[in-house]
């Protein structure tokens, strides 16, 4: 089954109006394979490659069904800080979708510093990500807390990036399996809908380190989540779901990573802030 390549940028808490802005102008403008259109042609989606004389006349040059091509496209989603959620959304190219990097799991109330989904998708933004690796270890949230985060802001009509990762203690310990699989049987639990979840697998010792896992290691952690949904969700979703892999990721390391079978895209942190983020966003073509 094709998967949609996904590729998030997660800015965390850096920036402000002008430097995002700039990096905003360089995504809006930045050459994101236009000769490429997706078309439906039911039941099946054809993509195709055009081309276009100098007369203006736009003939086919590749086309194939369910096929290699349609990974052409990349979804790209940028997680801007809450503050600057509707500056991003009012900024960036439509096509372009925008994050919140958290939420809270109610829909309003006396909750100080809080935001909600109802919120987030007030101000146009459709997705939000959840259980980084961030907010476990740096702000104490729980497996508990962040699984009904997620229930809440898939209630409401949010996509949820779901993070997952092991420490570097306890993949020395050989127990990366098992950290990862109860992570994401908190997600499952409060899942309903997997349409509008995307798995990010960010082993924590990689993030923001420089030290990437190498695609070998990528793969394995990807291959082992996929077979846990099978086996605890169900086939169809397994095949669907996106599984993308976050730590380190650079326009160095990004296309022998988006290579691997069961990576299906990024979650990217201080290269997001930067122009090669485009070259991850293009590292499939
Ligand atoms: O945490 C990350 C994305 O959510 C990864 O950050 P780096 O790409 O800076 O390692």
């Amino acid at each position: 089954m094709s998967r949609k390549f996904f590729v998030g940028g997660n800015w965390k808490m850096n920036g402000d109006k002008a430097s995002l802005g700039e990096l905003i102008k360089t995504l809006n403008s930045a050459k994101l394979d236009p000769n490429t259109v997706e078309m439906t042609i039911a039941p099946h989606t054809c993509v195709v490659k055009q081309q276009q004389n100098k007369e203006g006349h736009v003939s086919v040059i590749r086309a194939r069904i369910n096929g290699w091509l349609t990974q052409l496209y990349s979804e790209v989603v940028c997680g801007a800080p809450s503050i600057y959620l509707e500056f991003a959304r009012t900024k960036l190219d439509p096509k372009i979708g925008v994050a919140a990097q958290n939420c809270y799991k109610v829909k309003g109330g006396a909750f100080t510093g809080e935001i909600s989904p109802a919120m987030i998708k007030d101000v146009g933004v459709h997705w939000v990500i959840l259980g980084h690796s961030e907010r476990r270890w740096v702000f104490g949230e729980t497996d508990a807390l962040i699984g009904q985060k997620c229930a809440h802001a898939l209630e409401n009509g949010l996509g949820v990036i779901a993070c997952i990762g092991e420490k570097l203690d306890e993949r020395e310990a050989g127990i990366t399996e098992k950290v990862i699989n109860a992570q994401t049987k908190h997600f499952a639990d409060n899942i309903k809908d997997w349409s509008k979840v995307v798995l990010a697998y960010e082993p924590v010792w990689a993030i923001g380190t420089g030290k990437t896992a190498s695609p070998a290691q990528a793969q394995d952690v990807h291959d082992k989540l996929r077979q846990w949904v099978k086996a605890n969700v169900s086939e169809a979703v397994a095949n669907s779901v996106r599984i993308i892999y976050g730590g380190s990721v650079t326009g160095g390391t990004c296309k022998e990573l988006g290579g691997m079978k069961d990576v299906d895209g990024f979650l990217v942190g201080g290269a997001a802030l930067k122009p090669e983020f485009v070259d991850i966003i293009n590292a499939k073509q």
